[in-house]
C-alpha cells in the first residue's frame, strides 16, 4: 500500500512570542512588531502571538481595545472571506490587522496574530478573534473563540467572558500550502478536545492555541491540556501566553510551550517575556504513529467519529 502523503511537508521552525503587553495599544503593536522581526531574523517561518496581545486581558478592556474587522458579515461566510470580499478594514478600524498583515509580508512568514477583541457593528457583538496571515500579508483565516471562558473557582478566580463577548461558531483549520494544515483555537477552547480531534482527523500536523491561563488553572492544567491534545491526536501543539505582569488585573501563567507528537514538552518559557523556538518535522509524527498505531485501532463500530457528520467550518 502506498504510504499516505506527509502531514507536514517540510521542516518548519516555529516561534511562540510570549509578549509583555500593557495598557498602551500603540506601544503593544510596535512592541509585537519588533518581536516578530526578531523571531523572523532567528529563522522562524511560523510566528505566533498570545491571546489579546494588543491589550491587557480582562472583560473590562474588550470594548475599549476592540477593532472592526468587517462591517458586513453575511450569513454562511467566515470573517476571512467577508473581509476578502469586502476588502480589508481601514487602518482606523483595525490598526492591529494592518500591523500584522504588513509584518507578515515584510518577514515573509506565516503569522498567527494571537487574538484581539473584535467588534461587529452589524450584530453589535464583541468576539475574541484570531487573525492568521500568509507570508504575503493576506488574511488566510480567522478564529473567533468558540468556548467562552466562564468559570468560578471559589476563593480563587471568577471570570465571565460571556458578560461582554459572544462566541464564534466554527472549527478552524488553516492550510499553509508549503507545509500542511494547522488547527487554530483560543485558550479555553483547548479544554474541549473535540475541536482538536476534528482538526487532527482532517489532517492538521499542528494545533495552535494563543491563550492566557492564570495562576490558579495554569499550574494545574496548562501543560496537561497541551500534552493531552498532543497525545490524543499524535500532533504538535503550541501554546502562546502573554508574559506575566503582576501590576495587571489578570496574572497570566506564561509558560508558552511547544509539545511534540509524543506529548513531550520540547521547549518552554518561564513567566517572563521570551520567544520559544522549536523545529517541527514529519518524521516525529510518522514515528509515533507507527510505534503507537492509534489511527488503525479506533473502534467507530463502538462509538461515533466526532470528525464526521455536520461540522461547521464557517461562522454564521
Ligand atoms: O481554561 C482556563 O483555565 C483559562 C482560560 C482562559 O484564560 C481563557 O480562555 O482566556
Amino acid at each position: 500500500m502506498p504510504s499516505p502523503p506527509p502531514l507536514l511537508r517540510k521542516q518548519l521552525k516555529i516561534a511562540l512570542i510570549q509578549l509583555a503587553s500593557g495598557a498602551d495599544k500603540s506601544h503593544n503593536l510596535a512592541h509585537a512588531r519588533s518581536k516578530i522581526l526578531e523571531a523572523s531574523k532567528a529563522g522562524a517561518k511560523l510566528i505566533v502571538l498570545p491571546e489579546c496581545f494588543n491589550s491587557p486581558y480582562g472583560t473590562q478592556y474588550f470594548p475599549k481595545y476592540a477593532e472592526i474587522l468587517s462591517t458586513d458579515t453575511p450569513a454562511q461566510s467566515s470573517v476571512a472571506s467577508a473581509i476578502r470580499s469586502g476588502g480589508p478594514p481601514s487602518e482606523d478600524q483595525s490598526p492591529s490587522y494592518h500591523m500584522l498583515s504588513k509584518v507578515a509580508a515584510e518577514t515573509e512568514s506565516y503569522l498567527l496574530g494571537g487574538s484581539i477583541p473584535e467588534y461587529v457593528p452589524k450584530t453589535r457583538k464583541y468576539h475574541n478573534t484570531a487573525l492568521f496571515f500568509s507570508p504575503d500579508g493576506e488574511l488566510l483565516a480567522t478564529h473567533r473563540k468558540v468556548h467562552l471562558f466562564d468559570i468560578d473557582i471559589p476563593g480563587k478566580i471568577s471570570f465571565h467572558e460571556s458578560e461582554v463577548l459572544s462566541p464564534g461558531n466554527k472549527v478552524t483549520l488553516v492550510d499553509l500550502p508549503e507545509y500542511g494544515k494547522v488547527g487554530v483555537a483560543i485558550c479555553y477552547d483547548i479544554r474541549f478536545p473535540e475541536l482538536a480531534t476534528i482538526a487532527a482527523r482532517h489532517g492538521a500536523f499542528l494545533l495552535l492555541y494563543p491563550g492566557a491561563f492564570n495562576l490558579t488553572t495554569g499550574p494545574l492544567h496548562w501543560e496537561l491540556q497541551a500534552r493531552a491534545r498532543a497525545v490524543d491526536n499524535q500532533v504538535y501543539v503550541g501554546l502562546c501566553s502573554p508574559a506575566r505582569d503582576m501590576e495587571a488585573s489578570y496574572h497570566a501563567w506564561g509558560h508558552s510551550m511547544l509539545v511534540d507528537p509524543y506529548a513531550e514538552v520540547v521547549a518552554q518559557a518561564d513567566e517572563k517575556e521570551q520567544i520559544v523556538y522549536a523545529e517541527l518535522n514529519n518524521e516525529k509524527m510518522e514515528e509515533v504513529r507507527k510505534s503507537i498505531p492509534l489511527l488503525g485501532q479506533r473502534r467507530f463500530d463502538v462509538y461515533p467519529d466526532v470528525s464526521k457528520g455536520e461540522i461547521k467550518w464557517e461562522d454564521d
